[in-house]
């Protein structure tokens, strides 16, 4: 190591040359698409279900898989090097835990989640990012001609595995927020904007004295009677079809929104909160399930009771592909695709005074980075004007 470290003391920032480790950063950042895409094909070959338990020639999986022999034992060569298979000195390859959850037949399969967010419809509009960081425009509704959720809706397929992704992605939520709040108190939970109804199924699954809405657009909702049929929770559960920039339905006592603010711009956020709020019984919630962005990168997320200074959280030292760090790149990937954002607790504070709450608390759901949870409840009624209104909300 030959760094030249100078420390310019006015800035206390660290100025030094570039060693071979910044190199490799810079190459290793480069490639991320093309790891990605390396993964993506793996799905799409079903690499992962063809290995199963075993060690298996490379010809073998090719044979099954319908691929040629030798760009397959490249492929396979190129996942052991980014640790999703092994390679062993017979020329055959296993399974890594984590190449594992490749495997759409396990309870906690990443499948559906891989395949959508390497798929053309999430990543065409990251080439026109540099565009959104210009203009601020919504790159996505260049590049489709329309926006992300009524494009999804009118392609099928791409809409079931985006439902499916999203289940896939919220089952660490699933197993964090039935015991990380007491829903015991409550009677009915609104899922606004609940998708497949993994999260609400859960909160039911734990709280039998609950019964639930999901509230989607019928596209959303598509999976949804799966997910509570094989729980056993139709019953319990009513599925209700709706645009949460008209009405959000009357008659529960929590309304529960999970990865749904972030997708919009804070406008549309006052608008769906609004909602909310016209329907809230007294001693009502809301509870919002996103990740928070501390004020500046680098310092404690302001988590903790209250709405004044932050009582601390987790520290968040480096912007990387950790947890805390994919959100910056969730933020961004909301920038281009649909338009929101990911929010800092003062952004959640101004958008809920803004719709007549007041944020109470915010909450790290310990195994389920980075979401955090966020409470609200009827605040001063805020002075009188209309109710942002939404071009895009047409789910
Ligand atoms: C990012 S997904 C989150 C799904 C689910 N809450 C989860 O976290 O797994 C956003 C959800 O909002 C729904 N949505 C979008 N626009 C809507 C609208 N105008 N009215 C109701 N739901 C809408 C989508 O169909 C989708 O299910």
């Amino acid at each position: 190591m030959n760094n030249v470290n100078k420390v310019d003391d006015s800035e206390n920032a660290e100025v030094r040359a570039a060693d071979g480790d910044d190199r490799e950063l810079i190459v290793r950042l480069a490639f991320g698409s093309m790891a990605a895409q390396t993964m993506r094909a793996a799905e799409r070959l079903r690499v992962v279900e063809l290995i199963g338990d075993r060690r298996r020639p490379a010809a073998d999986v090719a044979a099954e898989a319908g691929a040629e022999p030798q760009p397959m034992a490249r492929l396979l060569r190129a996942l052991a090097s980014l640790g999703l298979l092994r390679e062993h000195a017979s020329g055959s390859y296993s399974v890594t835990p984590a190449g594992a959850l490749l495997d759409p037949n396990r309870p906690d399969s990443l499948s559906s989640f891989v395949r959508m967010f390497t798929e053309p419809t999430m990543t065409r509009a990251w080439e026109h990012l540099d565009d959104s960081v210009r203009t601020g425009r919504t790159s996505f509704d260049t590049v489709f001609g329309t926006d992300f959720f009524s494009h999804v809706a009118r392609h099928p397929e791409v809409s079931a595995d985006f439902n499916a992704a999203m289940g896939q992605a919220s089952r660490d939520t699933a197993a964090a927020l039935p015991h990380a709040y007491d829903f015991g108190r409550f009677t009915r939970v609104t899922d606004v904007g609940g998708g497949d109804g993994t999260l609400l199924a859960a909160v039911l699954a734990a709280h039998p004295g609950l019964t639930g809405v999901v509230l989607d657009t019928a596209e959303g909702l598509a999976e949804a009677p799966g997910t509570l049929e094989r729980q056993g929770l139709t019953e319990r559960c009513a599925l209700t079809t709706g645009d949460f920039f008209r009405a959000v339905p009357a008659g529960s006592d929590v309304y529960l929104m999970k990865s749904v603010l972030h997708d919009w711009a804070d406008d549309q956020v006052v608008t769906i909160l609004s909602h909310c709020r016209a329907v809230l019984p007294p001693g009502g919630v809301v509870l919002i399930v996103d990740p928070v962005l501390p004020e500046t990168p680098g310092t404690p997320t302001g988590t903790g009771t209250g709405s004044g200074t932050p009582t601390g959280g987790e520290a968040d030292p480096e912007v990387n592909l950790s947890a805390g760090g994919v959100t910056y790149l969730t933020d961004l990937n909301m920038l281009v695709n649909v338009g929101g954002r990911e929010r800092t607790r003062r952004d959640f504070e101004d958008v809920c005074r803004r719709a007549g709450l007041t944020l109470t608390s915010i909450t790290p759901l310990t195994g389920a980075a980075p979401f955090s949870l966020i409470e609200a409840v009827a605040g001063p009624v805020p002075a009188p004007g209309p109710v942002p209104t939404s071009d895009t909300g047409t789910g």
